[in-house]
């Protein structure tokens, strides 16, 4: 069985040109001129792109004494209505519990998955099993990312010393540290103070995490990971003060990744200030939203390159789930959707704006991530050979957001009566037609998990630079080395 995609425009992180493409099986079988196929999908007046990989997702993650309520059959689904065709999802031991042990449990909840997706390890506590099983996790596992929260005092959070020994056990393996920087210590402090104060509302979660808790713990993640010697991924970059520390350290030649989420680069602060207790609520994630100069600055580091990944972070709580916060908002539990509507929302707010290009577009959603995950050019690419994972984008197609009509499982949005333009007409995962004209055709189960080899490119040339300075001692007449 074949599938053409015809009369097309091809649009990928680095080339813009007309081409049909030929799909056999899974794969990407040719791309040039007046090919045919079995099935024909039209694509004139389209652009036919790379699927988003959407490297941020929390479905059915354990979190604040509830589950979030998008799982993988619901969150793949929105995915693919968005045009997403890979989720990378966190895998989270809770304090004390083997990594194995916790990958049987997301093992068990991906089978439901409609498209592909991989796994990044969290680190949330430290000794010699995690240090022994992180290397059965990347080399048998091929999960590549490790995640540390410095944030989440009392139950996700490590502590430097954790970091930095995790860190320098992600450099021996090849692999690649992520952050969730914010300073859990102040966050906790000013939490308390908030309270005791009877600021008990959601606004008070943006007040206890202001920009300098995030600036503060994204400096200090990468010096320890320049230390450790191994690269490092930033998520969720939410100000301007967070993105000055990743501008500057890749300016240095450090080799650091910031991932801004769809959500603070178009929704501020402002929403939580609304009078309805629901509203302000249903917003609260962190890093909580910022206002326009941060807002600004995420933008600016998109067209710039100084940021490299836009994500969701899509951890999605019910409206009755929200409410377990009233009377304190520490207890809110902490996240919000955006997988079904990462691309529109990107596509109208940046490119239809002129913020960022049609091809730094598929960077920034796509291609970007799949070679900082090392899965290049199997996914993020069209290219003969690579997985038939495409969007066929339709840039005049038009919806207003609306909880009513998503794939999510929750009773609201937080994109609600956004304008959008710019949709998929076509959702391809390996071949596989699974949107068509805004008709779902889904498949339970279809989706695969993606293995990652570990040692790409970034980790390869920094090691070798760490070994090629590492310090070395100095041989005087006389003295032996061993100091005996
Ligand atoms: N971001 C958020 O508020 N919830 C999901 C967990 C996390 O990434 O911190
Ligand atoms: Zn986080
Ligand atoms: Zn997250």
């Amino acid at each position: 069985m074949s599938t053409v995609i015809r009369n097309g425009t091809i649009v990928t992180a680095d080339l813009t040109y007309e081409a049909d493409v030929l799909i056999e099986g899974r794969k990407i079988a040719a791309i040039g001129p007046d090919l045919s196929g079995d099935e024909v999908l039209d694509a004139s007046g389209c652009y036919v792109m790379p699927g988003g990989i959407d490297p941020h997702t929390h479905l059915e993650m354990p979190f604040m004494g509830t589950y979030s309520s998008d799982d993988f059959e619901s969150g793949t689904r929105a995915a693919l209505a968005g045009g997403t065709t890979m989720v990378v999802d966190f895998a989270l031991p809770s304090p004390g519990q083997g990594l194995l042990d916790a990958l049987k449990m997301w093992d068990n909840k991906s089978t439901r998955a409609h498209c592909d997706y991989s796994f990044h390890m969290a680190i949330t506590w430290w000794d010699k099993q995690v240090f022994d099983e992180m290397e059965t996790v990347v080399k048998e596992r091929g999960i590549t990312t490790f995640k540390h929260f410095m944030a989440y005092k009392g139950s996700l959070m490590v502590n430097d010393d954790e970091m930095f020994a995790s860190f320098r056990r992600c450099a021996e393996l090849g692999a690649i540290p992520l952050v969730h920087a914010e300073n859990g210590d102040v966050v906790a402090e000013l939490s308390a103070k908030l309270l005791a104060e009877g600021n008990n509302g959601p606004e008070a979660h943006a007040y206890s995490r202001p920009p300098q808790v995030e600036g503060e713990a994204t400096n200090r993640a990468i010096m320890i990971a320049d230390m450790a010697g191994v690269p490092l991924y930033v998520v969720h970059v939410s100000c301007e003060e967070s993105h000055e520390a990743i501008r500057r350290a890749r300016m240095q030649g450090k080799r650091v990744w910031g991932e801004p989420l769809i959500q603070h680069l178009t929704l501020d602060e402002s929403e939580y200030f609304n009078a309805d207790w629901d509203h302000a609520a249903r917003r609260v994630m962190s890093p909580p939203f910022r206002n326009r100069q941060h807002q600004d600055s995420l933008w600016a580091g998109l067209a710039s390159g100084s940021l490299s990944c836009v994500a969701t972070d899509h951890c999605a709580f019910t409206t009755d789930q929200k409410r377990y916060g009233v009377g304190d908002f520490t207890k809110i539990p902490n996240g919000t959707g955006g997988l079904e509507d990462r691309l529109p929302m990107l596509w109208t707010y940046g490119v239809g704006t002129g913020r960022i290009t049609p091809n730094e577009f598929v960077a920034v959603t796509s291609t970007n991530i799949a070679k900082i995950l090392n899965v290049y050019p199997r996914k993020g690419a069209v290219l003969v050979g690579a997985d038939a994972d495409l969007v066929v984008w339709d840039p005049e197609k038009t919806k207003t957001i609306a909880a009513a009509s998503q794939q999510s499982a929750i009773d609201y949005n937080v994109f609600e009566d956004k304008e959008v333009r710019g949709l998929p007409r076509y959702t391809l995962t390996r071949g596989r037609v699974a949107v068509a004209d805004g008709e779902m055709k889904p498949q339970e189960g279809w989706g695969e998990f993606v293995k990652r080899p570990p040692n790409g490119a970034v980790n390869k040339a920094l090691s070798s630079w760490k070994e090629l300075t590492a310090p070395r001692r100095i041989e005087r007449a006389g003295i032996p080395a061993s100091g005996v």
